[in-house]
């Protein structure tokens, strides 16, 4: 599990310890510099450019490149400093000075920062972290936009230091020189861990620098090790009514494989039972073990294959009159009256283009702040919402938006959005059970983020991974990829 903060969050924690002289700048400067002479090395023994250029902001992200100029001077390298700022940290620059570091301005360079800078094989970007007030603006941000296009030009390495200069909260900015790795201090920033800005991010290491964190967090990202903490175990006393039986009416005439994939994930999710309740000739083509006759259930799933309209609609309320969670996918996102308040809690899944019709907008604007969208249609409905991507973000009402580590893109494929969606049902039927037994549980939003993890993880246990996966395969492999997890795998 990953936490993120927001910047304010993160700077009221700090306070206290740079109060009590706690030398974080050093540390984290220290941290960069060891990680890019490790980097120089390797660059260097591969015949590549490691020629180190700090980028140099106002504040004390650019104290903390100018540190990690000095600590890399120190330790035989030779970095070059770009001060882009008129007012630079002052003991940082007389640090570096000190260890010989070469300081050139960003004044000095005029119009011909772009070509300086693309001698460089190594970037630190040390312009600016959590101190950003808004959107990048004036000359800052002008010369990030510069050098992203540099960036892009001949491959180099960049570490972005804290954060991608212009990315902090605000998911949704993406103004930003792409990292090839982000050293994060305290603990990820927002737009560290969320689409579309954490694309600019690359891999994100956190250095904790023992800064204590006690806020709620803005994101919360699950990943396996949560789900082998988390998933329901089958105990030795459980029968199947106890380990939670789920209730499925999805697929059509014109999808049947919706239905039936969506059946065989749940099944292999783990639950002591799957009902299927809907088309009877769909029903005919399920394993053995799937139950057709109706009878209480602990979680639905439905309209997966379907196109809506008035069954679907009556199968969803039917599900939300039992007052248990229900899952609903493609068809029956549009059953309007159906959503919103009432019994049950729903948890809705739409890719970004079903997200854009659910709030009457552009997909594209959805695309480009699938968080704000999801929190959105969260509110609008009343619902834990599944904004499936790329990256997938999990958004209730109120609290943490979730996510789970990217997932493969051969997850692209149809039908895996069906098995998606049986495996959600899966986990909130077992959850549920859980609770019945007065057990405690993670909250709805925190149940879905770990099915999707779950999805995407049992990509690696289909038979032709590495490569493309069918998605019937993927919901056989959820058992397999489970059994490992809660083996401790
Ligand atoms: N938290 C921790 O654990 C630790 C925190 N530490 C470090 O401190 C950093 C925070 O430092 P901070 O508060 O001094 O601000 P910072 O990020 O350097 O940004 C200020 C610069 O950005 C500029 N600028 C701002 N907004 C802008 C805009 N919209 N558009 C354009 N420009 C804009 C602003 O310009 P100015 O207003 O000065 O003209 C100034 O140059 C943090 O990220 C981390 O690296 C570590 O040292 C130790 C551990
Ligand atoms: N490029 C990608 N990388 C990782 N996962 C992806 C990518 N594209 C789609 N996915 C995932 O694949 C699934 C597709 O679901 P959906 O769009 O409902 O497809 P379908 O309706 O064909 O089953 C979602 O879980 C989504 O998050
Ligand atoms: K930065």
């Amino acid at each position: 599990m990953r936490a993120a903060f927001r910047a304010d969050d993160i700077r009221a924690a700090e306070a206290p310890l740079l109060a009590a002289d706690v030398p974080l700048m050093r540390q984290a400067a220290r941290a960069v510099a060891t990680r890019t002479i490790s980097i120089a090395r390797d660059r260097r023994a591969a015949g590549l450019n490691a020629d180190i250029l700090v980028l140099v902001g106002g504040g004390n992200n650019g104290g903390d490149g100018l540190w990690a100029a000095h600590d890399l001077a120190q330790r035989g390298l030779a970095p070059v400093v770009l001060l882009a700022t008129d007012h630079p940290h002052a003991e940082g620059l007389a640090a570096a000075r000190g260890a010989g570091v070469q300081v050139v301005t960003r004044a000095e360079l005029g119009e011909d920062v772009a070509p300086f800078a693309s001698w460089f094989g190594i970037w630190l970007d040390a312009l600016a972290g959590i101190g950003l007030s808004g959107p990048l603006r004036g000359e800052l941000g002008e010369l990030v936009a510069a050098l992203a296009e540099v960036r892009q030009e001949a491959p180099r390495h960049v570490i972005a230091v804290d954060t991608p200069s212009g990315l902090a909260d605000d998911p949704a900015a993406t103004r930003a020189i792409r990292a090839d790795e982000t050293h994060t201090f305290g603990a990820p920033k927002p737009a560290l861990l969320l689409p579309p800005a954490c694309r600019a991010a690359g891999v994100v290491l956190v250095h904790d620098l023992g800064i204590p964190l006690d806020a709620e967090p803005a994101v919360v990202e699950l990943d396996t090790g949560d789900i082998s903490e988390l998933w329901p175990r089958a105990g030795h006393l459980d029968h199947k009514y106890t380990r939670g039986v789920v209730g499925i009416d999805a697929g059509s005439a014109t999808y049947p494989g919706a239905g039936i994939l969506a059946t065989r994930a749940a099944l292999a999710a783990g639950p002591g039972m799957v009902r299927f309740l809907g088309d009877r000739a769909i029903a005919d083509r399920l394993p053995p073990e799937v139950v057709t006759a109706p009878g209480r259930i602990q979680a639905g799933l439905v309209g997966s294959g379907t196109e809506g309209g008035p069954d679907v609609a009556a199968a969803l309320r039917d599900f939300r009159e039992r007052d248990i969670p229900v899952v609903v996918d493609a068809g029956a996102l549009a059953s309007r009256d159906e959503l919103g308040a009432g019994p049950g809690q729903l948890v809705l899944t739409p890719h970004l283009g079903e997200l854009a019709t659910l709030l009457d907008d552009e997909r594209a604007a959805v695309e480009a702040d699938p968080v704000r969208y999801a929190r959105a249609a969260a509110t609008e409905f009343a619902a834990v919402v599944v904004a499936k991507g790329p990256e997938t973000v999990i958004a209730a009402p109120t609290g943490p938006v979730y996510t789970t580590p990217p997932g493969s893109p051969w997850l692209a494929t149809a039908g895996s959005g069906d098995v998606l969606a049986g495996a959600l049902a899966a986990a909130l039927a077992q959850f549920a059970a859980r609770q019945e037994a007065s057990e405690a549980t993670p909250p709805l939003a925190a149940q879905a983020a770990l099915a999707v993890a779950l999805h995407a993880h049992a990509v690696d246990y289909c038979p032709s991974a590495p490569g493309p996966i069918r998605a019937s395969d993927l919901a056989d492999a959820l058992g397999p990829a489970l059994g490992a997890l809660l083996a401790g795998q």
